[in-house]
């Protein structure tokens, strides 16, 4: 079994490095950590970096997840070789350029770029951004699944997340005590769904909602709230069509041994019981 700690980062490619530094600070609220002539790095935490752009095709996207050791990464490794996921070992320079001690490369059943890291690095200095969005951190990603009931078994079988919720077939799952690192969305092709960060306060979602809007960024969801986690939610477009999120009040789970999964119906008031309504996500 794969033990996935957290998700660690996101990486996108982009055209526009600058119109994507532009929104990350001015719209979003993160801290650049690094910039190149081909790469931008990104804070919301403690975490040297959990967000990079780098010039590339926006279809290429990539997630990293931490796992706890080298021995750890090889077993992964070799699991992953032995069910046909075919891996590669990260390279010390893409280590360098990741902050990380290792890591091995691979695609999930549903063609999606999936990295499994050690030792992501921290840093002493506090994440500090120009705006101030009210994050506390990069905390989890919506996923395209071509086929979420296979695509639940990869994730809950191979590795060790465990379902949350289900909004019809679809599973929000835990990797750790909270609600859901990783939520299956269903989609013709890989990809991020979203990227969620979460916010102080429900005063951050709203302030976030007038300065976005003023801002002109499309907004796609909310403000509103999310009966499976609990957390109100504000959902808008970056660069490159990348659907942002932030949350605050997103559940834990109290008890690991006793937690079942409820089941929620596939309608709209599953995604929010305010009313608000989704103009993009597929779910
Ligand atoms: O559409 C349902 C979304 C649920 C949640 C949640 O319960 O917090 C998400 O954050 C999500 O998957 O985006
Ligand atoms: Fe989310």
């Amino acid at each position: 079994m794969i033990e996935l700690k957290d998700v660690a980062y996101a990486r996108l490619g982009t055209p526009d490095l600058e119109d994507a530094e532009s929104f990350a600070t001015s719209c979003l609220g993160l801290q650049v950590a690094k910039r190149s002539g081909k790469a931008l790095h990104l804070r919301s935490d403690n975490r040297a970096h959990t967000l990079c752009y780098y010039n590339g095709d926006p279809s290429e996207q990539t997630l990293g997840f931490e796992i706890a050791d080298k021995d750890k990464l090889s077993s992964a490794a070799t699991t992953l070789e032995s069910i046909g996921h075919p891996v590669h070992v990260g390279t010390d320079s893409d280590c360098a350029v990741r902050k990380v001690k290792a890591f091995i490369g691979f695609k999930d059943p549903s063609g999606n770029s999936i990295e499994l890291v050690v030792r992501p690095e921290r840093l002493g200095r506090r994440y500090f951004p120009t705006r101030d969005a009210g994050i506390t951190g990069f905390s989890h990603v919506g996923l395209n699944s071509t086929n979420p009931r296979r695509d639940e078994a990869f994730w809950t079988k191979v590795c060790n997340a465990r379902v949350s919720d289900r909004i019809g077939d679809i599973a929000l799952m835990r990797v750790n005590a909270i609600h859901h690192t990783v939520a299956l969305a269903p989609a013709a092709g890989p990809g991020i769904q979203h990227i969620n960060h979460q916010v102080q306060s429900n005063d951050d979602v709203l302030r976030s909602y007038y300065h976005l809007s003023e801002q002109r960024v499309p907004i796609v969801f909310g403000p509103g709230r999310h009966p499976t986690s609990g957390a109100r939610f504000l959902y808008f477009k970056g660069p490159d069509g990348m659907v942002f999120e932030y949350s605050v009040g997103v559940d834990e789970i109290e008890d690991e041994a006793t937690h079942r999964p409820r089941q929620f119906g596939f309608e709209p008031s599953s995604l929010c019981m305010w009313g608000s309504k989704s103009q993009r996500m597929a779910r």
